[in-house]
């Protein structure tokens, strides 16, 4: 089960060319990781960094084509891997049937002195609910 968010590009999100700026689509990316935890998990993020945080370990992300002001983006996330105190997602953002992004990322559960620590079981067996196909 793939988590959807969706998202208008707006005037803020564009620079001089008309296009998406790559560190506005970073926003986004972060912006469907916050709504997964709190809408998918069931763990908002002012709960979660209470005792703990999910730094981003790695990214890697392609750009096939570009997005324009009034776009409508559907960002969808799924888990590919969930490790001991790791987990790892695929990201799509697509505008009708063209991709406009494409990424993966790995998350680590720090505690509160950074220092990774084993996910608690419940954010564990909701994680699964969202494993995707690969891996
Ligand atoms: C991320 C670290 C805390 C890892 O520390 P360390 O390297 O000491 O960890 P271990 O070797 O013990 O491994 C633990 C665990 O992590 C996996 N892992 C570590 N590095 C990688 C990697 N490069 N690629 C893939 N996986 C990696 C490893 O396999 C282990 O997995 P297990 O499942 O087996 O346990 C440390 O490296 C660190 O603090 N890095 C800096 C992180 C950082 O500053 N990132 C960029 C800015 S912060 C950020 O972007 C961000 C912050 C937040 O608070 C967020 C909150 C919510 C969502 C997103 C956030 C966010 O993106």
């Amino acid at each position: 089960m793939a988590f959807e968010f969706p998202q208008k590009v707006l005037f803020k999100h564009c620079d001089p060319a008309g296009i998406v700026f790559f560190p506005r689509y970073f926003e986004m990316i972060n912006d469907c990781v916050e709504a997964f935890f709190d809408q998918g998990l069931g763990v908002p993020f002012h709960d979660l960094h209470r005792v703990s945080a999910v730094p981003t370990a790695q990214i890697k992300t392609q750009f096939p084509a570009p997005s324009r002001h009034g776009d409508h983006l559907l960002f969808q996330l799924d888990i590919t891997k969930i490790g001991r105190s790791s987990a790892d997602y695929s990201m799509t953002a697509r505008c009708g049937n063209e991709t406009r992004l494409i990424t993966s990322a790995t998350l680590v559960h720090v505690d509160a002195n950074g220092r990774p620590t084993a996910w608690p079981d419940q954010i564990r067996n909701k994680l699964q609910t969202f494993r995707g196909d690969t891996s």
